[in-house]
């Protein structure tokens, strides 16, 4: 079976990203391409990574009116990345929308409520449920939706595997047990967050931050 894990090529600078994709393209599941990566590089630089021969995640996170994001979703054409994000909280006809324009090849997923987000944040914003119950609540949205998944912490992706058992499952927020946290607020290791039902895990700085991306990388697997 291919790794579950897939590096986050965060920069938009393409010799850079092509170094660290090469240097873990043995042993990831995948790339992550990102805002950081594609507001630089565009379609091109993401089919040039495409030739490495890894499933490429292209993590947009896209949230507008329905027709936008469909629009959007169609302009990416000619790449068929194996999983696309858009932002639950475009609500339910943005992702009916999001799905249908889609290749059928694409797994289509919601990104709920961000790594980066804690308790206080969501109240910040107004959300006045917790962060376990409103990745609930938009994990039944995009499931009703026709969704493939969502993106969740480690922290919540066992309750939401629950209720969705055939379910595409994508956790960032990944953190080794000696790494830095940096942005993230709801993090898990990777062994714990495979545990709880992740489907894939989504891994950057603890990667592409060290010295040989794929030591780290292969250290990270061992403990799967
Ligand atoms: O959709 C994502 O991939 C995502 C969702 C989320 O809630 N949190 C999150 O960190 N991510 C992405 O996952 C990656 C995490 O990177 P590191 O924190 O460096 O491991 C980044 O590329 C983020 O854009």
């Amino acid at each position: 079976m291919s790794s579950p894990i897939f590096i986050a090529i965060d920069t938009p600078d393409m010799d850079r990203a092509r170094s660290i994709a090469t240097a873990v393209k043995r042993h990831a599941g995948g790339l992550k391409l990102g805002l950081e990566f594609f507001c630089h590089n565009g379609r091109a630089g993401v089919l040039e990574l495409a030739e490495l021969g890894l499933p490429i995640f292209l993590d947009l996170k896209l949230h507008d009116i329905p027709n936008t994001v469909a629009k959007a979703v169609q302009a990416l054409s000619p790449i068929t990345p194996a999983v696309l994000t858009v932002h639950a909280a475009g609500g339910r006809a943005m992702l009916e929308d999001a799905k249908a324009a889609a290749p059928a090849a694409t797994k289509v997923v919601a990104v709920t409520v961000l790594t980066s987000l804690d308790n206080d944040d969501l109240e910040s914003i107004g959300v006045a449920s917790n962060g376990h119950a409103q990745v609930e609540r938009l994990a039944a949205l995009a499931r009703e939706a026709g969704l493939d998944g969502i993106v969740c912490s480690g922290q919540e992706v066992a309750a939401a595997r629950r209720k969705w058992k055939d379910g595409f499952f994508v956790v960032p927020g990944i953190r080794p047990a000696d790494s830095a946290i940096g942005d993230q607020k709801r993090i898990m290791t990777p062994r714990a967050a495979i545990d709880a039902g992740a489907s894939i895990l989504v891994v950057g700085r603890p990667v592409t931050g060290a010295d040989h991306p794929d030591e780290a990388l292969r250290a990270i697997a061992a403990t799967l």
